[in-house]
């Protein structure tokens, strides 16, 4: 489904005239399948969300390709409908002036969804994210923390995409939510048949979600592993992560 050839990236330093570079992404290649959910964990400033950013195709790699289903995700027509996302900032994420149904039915006009389909489309969403249409006329800072990521995710299904990357999607929202929205991905996942691309710095959520996980350190790919191998692997970096789960 999704194929990362060679992903180089790099940012400028030093102000607008500076010719210094800091390489933030190093040769990434991997893929994802239909439905899989690969994670992408790696200490801070690892290069995740720069990674994030170009599999959904709001930035350009400096050289490799990012192609989803054989077609470069930079072309509108490769993405729309079949790549969506969850960030960690839902404050953010959803316009402060929109209700939640207006929020919802963005990406489903997006769509050319006829008004009634997309209003009952919403209702049910609702619902699958255990939140009942009370929430649709409420207004974001009405909403505690997992009830508006809860309409994150519900907006991110809204498609039915292919695939939903999860950037941190979780991190904000305390343990006991955290588990709760760890458990409707997993749900939801199941309804719809996606993939999920999640990352993070806990690797404990990506043991629970995941069914493999690459391990990212200083903008390069330490290592892949299959979650029931988890604890087999290589890499003294991995191994560290993990070794500060089990300690
Ligand atoms: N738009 C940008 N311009 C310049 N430098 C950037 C930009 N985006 C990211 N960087 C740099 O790239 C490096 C990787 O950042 P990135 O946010 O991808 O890491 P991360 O693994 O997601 O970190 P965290 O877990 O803290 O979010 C950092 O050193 C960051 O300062």
């Amino acid at each position: 489904m999704l194929r990362i050839e060679g992903v180089e990236k790099s940012y400028k330093t030093g102000g607008l005239f500076s010719k210094k570079k800091q390489n933030v992404l190093t040769d990434i290649s991997f893929e994802c399948g239909q439905g899989e959910c690969l994670g992408i964990i790696g200490e801070s400033g690892s290069g995740k969300s720069t990674l994030g950013r170009l599999i959904i195709g709001i930035e350009e790699p400096d050289q490799g390709t990012v192609l989803f289903e054989g077609k470069r995700i930079r072309e509108r027509n490769a993405r729309r409908g079949n790549i969506s996302a969850v960030f960690q900032d839902y404050t953010s994420s959803i316009n402060p002036f929109y209700t939640v149904e207006q929020a919802m039915m963005e990406p489903l006009k997006l769509q050319n969804k006829a008004r009634k389909e997309a209003s009952g489309k919403i209702d049910l969403l609702l619902r699958q994210v255990g939140l009942d249409s009370s929430y649709r006329t409420k207004y974001p800072h009405e909403l505690s923390g997992g009830e508006a990521q809860r309409v994150c995710i519900a907006r991110a299904v809204s498609t039915e995409p292919k695939c939903i990357l999860l950037d941190e999607a979780i991190s904000s929202l305390d343990g006991s939510v955290q588990i709760q929205v760890l458990q409707l991905l997993k749900r939801l996942r199941e309804i719809y048949n996606m993939g999920y691309i999640f990352i993070t710095h806990d690797i404990q959520a990506a043991a629970y979600i995941c069914d493999r996980v690459v391990f990212m350190r200083q903008g390069r790919i330490e290592e892949t592993v299959n979650i029931a191998h988890l604890k087999d692997v290589q890499s003294a970096y991995a191994k560290k992560l993990l070794q500060m789960i089990i300690t």
